[in-house]
């Protein structure tokens, strides 16, 4: 009896949270990092079928950083990285291609089966989703300080986006879970970071939620403590003293974006632990750090 009314207690100080975001959308950023075991993706997918259910509408954009450096070792081809950058030759396009919209996409899609839901696995090509431009990065010569182009081959950032296809996939019942890749301005294939894909279709769609899986607990201080709530000047000031660095800078630049854009609220939060997004979504408080306009 005691156990039953605890469960009725917390579905009871859910229903808030429920009225607030029904009919809205959720975009959801699975990194490659926080993809763990089959227990965790099973997890994952519960949490996803969960949102639908209860009227909320889930956007996954899925990583995969890792596993597609793992078939590139596999077939003997390097890769470098730019500013976390994965630099794309024609090669390196066609495995990012097949191991996102292949493998990765199609494994969530089977998941949230599994879980229930009904799931429909797309790329930006999809319906005209996304259309990317080529990425432009310069660096400086650290003798003559001149600014010299670095060309990073078919790395792309969306330059438009068509939110048709996930309206038309959301309204049918459908979770749309899409892979990174998207077609050129010039046709050719875009292999896109999945933090920025996330931010552009969140403020496409003006979405109540960014949320930003990943493999730590949040934006951490110095002392390694968590930083609860950031605004875009916090985030300005902790890039300046040096607090955030490596993969976290370009995360937090498509949070910043998102919200600047129309996107609510972003969360950057730890993918590894068991129902996050449930906690995130469920208590006051919330969890991981959430990055608001102000
Ligand atoms: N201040 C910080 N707080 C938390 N993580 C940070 C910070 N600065 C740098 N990082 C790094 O950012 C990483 C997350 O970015 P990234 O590896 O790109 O994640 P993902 O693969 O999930 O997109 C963390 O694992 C951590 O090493
Ligand atoms: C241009 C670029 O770097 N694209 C990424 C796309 C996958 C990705 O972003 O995956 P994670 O979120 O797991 O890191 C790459 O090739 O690794």
């Amino acid at each position: 009896m005691h156990e039953a009314s605890t469960k009725a207690q917390t579905l009871i100080e859910a229903l808030p949270y429920f009225q607030r975001y029904a009919g809205r959308s959720f975009v959801v950023k699975y990194g490659g990092n926080a993809m763990g075991d089959e227990e965790a993706a099973r997890e994952f997918a519960e949490d996803i079928v969960l949102l639908k259910a209860v009227g909320i509408n889930p956007v996954v954009v899925h990583g995969g950083g890792p596993q597609i450096g793992a078939m590139l070792k596999k077939l003997g081809v390097e890769s470098t990285f730019v500013d976390g950058l994965r630099v794309t030759d024609k090669a390196t396009a066609e495995v990012a291609e097949m191991v996102l919209s292949g493998a990765i996409n199609k494994a969530l899609v089977s998941s949230i089966a599994r879980a229930g839901g009904k799931a429909v696995g797309l790329s930006g090509k999809d319906g005209g989703l996304v259309t990317a431009r080529k990425v432009e990065r310069t660096t400086k010569d650290p003798e003559s300080n001149i600014e010299r182009a670095l060309d990073l081959g078919f790395v792309g950032e969306p330059s438009a986006v068509d939110t048709t296809i996930i309206e038309t996939a959301t309204a049918a019942g459908m979770i749309p879970i899409i892979a990174p890749i998207g077609t050129g301005e010039d046709g050719h294939t875009y292999n896109i970071n999945a933090d920025t894909m996330a931010g552009a279709l969140a403020s496409a769609l003006g979405a109540a939620r960014l949320l930003l899986l990943t493999d730590v607990p949040g934006v951490l201080d110095k002392s390694g403590a968590l930083l609860t709530d950031l605004t875009p000047a916090d985030i300005a000031a902790l890039r300046e003293d040096g607090t955030i660095s490596g993969g976290m800078i370009p995360k937090l630049e498509t949070c910043v974006s998102a919200v600047e854009a129309g996107c609510e609220a972003a969360v950057v939060l730890d993918g590894r632990v068991p129902h996050a997004m449930l906690l995130e979504f469920f208590t006051a408080r919330g969890a991981g750090t959430l990055i608001s306009a102000r």
